[in-house]
């Protein structure tokens, strides 16, 4: 498969890695702002740049016809658009929190933690997120998606950052040297705590989970989920 890679930061160098042990070849690879010109020999572009450019390149790959993964987070209250464009454009998009595999499978394990729980009050519960220290957005797209799946079986308004009031849901951020990516939810009472831990040893199974979702793609037209990809069933 021909790949565009659009960011070509810490992700997007690991991807490239990755694409060229797979048998891909990268076509393009751009690490700041682009001319449409290389869409016509890439079968997929793959975006993980910042949050301010990620809405103008996923507009340039649905309107070049290009199939595009998303992995930025921190510009989500432009989804609705972004899908709006891909109907209107008949393409193919995956926007995911976070591509890892081990990832996707604990959001199934938060799912079903959050329904056990619901009835048992005594236990209030929290996100915790710790990423290195150039990370823009906080708190992390996956904490978000974790977050919002425990609202749905929870009495807290929403979620908040850094908060200690107790009718929303706290999400701590934490920022240190180095660290991939770990996500912990707490359920804490006056007794016991229960906590659920996932910890990114490398980015390589963001990376990994990218380029599955770009060859997932292939020959397919519509709006993804990552289940979907993994065939992790909701
Ligand atoms: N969904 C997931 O599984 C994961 C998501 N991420 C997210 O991906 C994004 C990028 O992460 P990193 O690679 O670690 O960041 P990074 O800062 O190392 O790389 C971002 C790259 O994008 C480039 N860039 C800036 N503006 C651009 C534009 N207009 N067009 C193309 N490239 C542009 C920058 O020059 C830089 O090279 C972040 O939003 C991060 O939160 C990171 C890891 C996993
Ligand atoms: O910025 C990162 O590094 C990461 N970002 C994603 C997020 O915001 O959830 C995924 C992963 O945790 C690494």
């Amino acid at each position: 498969m021909k790949i565009a890679l659009l960011g070509y930061g810490k992700m997007g160098k690991t991807i490239e890695k990755l694409a060229l042990e797979k048998g891909h070849s990268v076509v393009y690879k751009s690490a700041s702002d682009f001319e449409k010109g290389f869409f016509d020999e890439a079968d997929a572009a793959i975006e993980f740049s910042s949050p301010e450019s990620a809405v103008k390149n996923i507009s340039k790959a649905l309107e070049a016809g290009i199939p595009i993964v998303c992995g930025t987070t921190g510009w989500l209250e432009k989804y609705d658009e972004m899908v709006n464009l891909c109907e209107k454009r008949n393409g193919s998009f995956i926007y995911a929190s976070n591509f890892s595999v081990g990832v996707n499978l604990f959001f199934s394990i938060n799912e079903y933690a959050a329904k056990l729980m619901a009835p048992w009050k005594e236990y209030n519960v929290s996100v915790e997120e710790i990423h290195h220290l150039e990370k823009k957005d906080a708190p992390s797209g996956t904490a978000i998606t974790i977050a919002e799946e425990i609202l749905k079986h929870n009495d807290k308004k929403n979620w908040k950052l850094n908060t200690s009031e107790e009718n929303n849901l706290n999400i701590i951020a934490k920022r240190e040297e180095d660290v991939k990516g770990t996500h912990i939810v707490s359920y804490e009472s006056s007794i016991d705590t229960i906590s659920l831990k996932h910890e990114a040893h490398s980015r390589e199974g963001f990376a990994l989970g990218a380029i599955l979702a770009a060859e997932y793609l292939k020959n397919k037209k519509g709006i993804f989920t990552m289940k979907e990809v993994l065939g992790i069933k909701e």
